[in-house]
C-alpha cells in the first residue's frame, strides 16, 4: 500500500509547526512526504529546511471578512489554487491528506476531496478559523485541541487530540540559550515572544518600561520581522531577534517566565515546557477573538496570568510581570498536572487509519 502523504498548512508559522512535529515522526513510519503552500509564505521557508520534502507552490488568496479591494481578485487565485491542487493530488497520488489549515489549505482541502482522497485538518484554536470552517465539509476528519472546540464541528467527523509540540522543543539547554544571548547566570530570564510575526504593541511597551525590567530580569525578545530596535543593539542584559530558528529550545529552556501573545502552538509549548505565562491576546479588534478564548482557557486552568490589550498600560504590564514572577511556583505546580500535549501519537493512528480505509 502507497504510504505517502501530502501536508498543507501556512500564512503564519502557528500553521506550519504542527506538521513540522509531524515530519519526522511520519518519515520513521515509512512515510513519504510532500508538502502543498503558497509561493511567498512563511512555510516555504520553513520546509525547505527540510531534506527530502518536495515543496509544491500554488496560487493562493487571502479570505477575509472585512472589505478589501482585492477581495475582487482573490476568489479568482483561490480557484486557480483549487485547480493546480487538484491536478497535483492526482499526479502525486498521496493516500491521505493532512492541513494545519491556513488559507493555502481550501484548494488543498477541496482537491484532495475532488481526487476521493481522505483529508484530515487539525484546528489549533478554541474556535476554527475561516479557512478550516470552509474547508471543513470537504473533510474526512477534523482534529481539535480544545474539547470545547467539538461543538463547532460535526460530530462524525470531528476528534479530540490535543495539542502536537514538537519534540525538540523538549530538548532545549538553559546553558546555551544563556550561551548564545550572553546573558549571566544572576539574573531571571524573561522570553517576549509576540506570536511568530511579532506584535508592535508589545514591543512598543516592553521598550517603554525596558529600563525597569532590566533591573531585575534579562530578556530575550523575539519581535518579528522588521521590527529590531538598531537602538538597543548594545543594551546589556537584552537581546532580540526578528524570529529563532534552532535556537528557540534553548531560549526556551531558559526562560523563568515568559510574556506572549495566546496563539495556540506558543501556549502549548509553554505548557509543555512549564513555562509560567503571562498572556496578551490579539484583540477582538484585529482577528476573530481566537487568542481571547485561547488566553482565557489557560487562566481558567491556572496555567496563565491574562492581560487584555485594551487594559495594557506601563504600570498593568509591570504589574502582571511581576506578579507572575512572583506566583511562578504555583503556575508550575498547575501545569505539572496537565496532559494536553499528547496529540502527535494520536494524529499518526489517524493518518494510518485513513490510509487503509
Ligand atoms: C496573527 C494571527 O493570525 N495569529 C494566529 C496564528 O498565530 P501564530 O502564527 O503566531 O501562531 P502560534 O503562536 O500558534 O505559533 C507560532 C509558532 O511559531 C514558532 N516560532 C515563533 C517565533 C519564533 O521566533 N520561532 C518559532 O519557531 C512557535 O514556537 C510556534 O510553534 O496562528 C495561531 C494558531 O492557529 C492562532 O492562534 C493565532 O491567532
Amino acid at each position: 500500500m502507497n504510504k505517502k502523504i501530502m501536508l498543507t498548512g501556512g500564512g503564519s508559522a502557528g500553521h506550519v509547526t504542527v506538521n513540522l512535529a509531524l515530519i519526522p515522526k511520519l518519515k520513521e513510519r515509512g512515510w513519504d512526504v510532500c508538502y502543498i503552500g503558497s509561493h511567498h509564505g512563511i512555510e516555504r521557508e520553513l520546509i525547505a529546511q527540510l531534506k527530502n520534502v518536495p515543496y509544491f507552490p500554488i496560487s493562493t488568496g487571502k479570505l477575509r471578512r472585512y472589505f478589501d479591494w482585492n477581495n475582487f481578485k482573490d476568489p479568482f487565485k483561490v480557484i486557480k489554487g483549487t485547480l493546480e491542487a487538484y491536478r497535483l493530488i492526482k499526479k502525486e497520488k498521496p493516500s491521505v491528506v493532512f492541513s494545519k489549515g491556513g488559507f493555502v489549505s481550501v484548494p488543498v482541502i477541496i482537491g484532495a476531496w475532488l481526487n476521493g482522497v481522505p483529508a484530515i485538518i487539525h484546528e489549533s484554536d478554541m474556535t476554527p478559523g475561516l479557512a478550516n470552517k470552509i474547508a471543513m465539509p470537504f473533510a474526512t476528519k477534523i482534529c481539535v485541541t480544545f474539547p470545547e472546540t467539538l461543538q463547532h464541528v460535526n460530530e462524525q467527523k470531528g476528534v479530540y487530540v490535543g495539542a502536537a509540540v514538537r519534540d525538540e522543543l523538549r530538548q532545549g539547554n538553559a546553558d546555551k540559550g544563556r550561551a548564545y544571548c550572553q546573558f549571566t547566570n544572576d539574573k531571571p530570564v524573561l522570553l517576549v515572544m509576540g506570536g511568530s510575526l511579532g506584535s508592535k504593541r508589545i514591543n512598543d511597551t516592553l521598550r517603554a518600561n525596558l529600563q525597569t525590567l532590566l533591573s531585575d530580569f534579562q530578556i530575550v525578545h523575539i519581535c518579528g520581522k522588521g521590527n529590531v530596535d538598531a537602538q538597543l543593539a548594545e543594551q546589556k542584559g537584552y537581546k532580540q531577534f526578528e524570529y529563532v530558528h534552532e535556537e528557540l529550545p534553548h531560549l526556551m529552556a531558559m526562560a523563568d517566565i515568559v510574556l506572549s501573545r495566546a496563539g495556540s502552538n506558543s501556549i502549548f509549548e509553554f505548557l509543555t515546557l512549564k513555562k509560567p505565562m503571562l498572556l496578551i491576546p490579539l484583540s477582538k479588534g484585529a482577528s476573530r477573538g481566537d487568542q481571547i478564548l485561547n488566553a482565557r482557557s489557560f487562566e481558567k486552568a491556572g496555567y496563565a496570568k491574562v492581560l487584555m490589550e485594551e487594559e495594557l498600560t506601563d504600570d498593568s504590564l509591570l504589574d502582571a510581570i511581576y506578579t507572575l514572577y512572583r506566583d511562578k511556583d504555583e503556575y508550575i505546580r498547575r501545569m505539572q498536572q496537565s496532559e494536553a500535549t499528547a496529540a502527535l501519537n494520536k494524529l499518526l493512528t489517524l493518518i494510518e487509519e485513513a490510509k487503509n480505509k
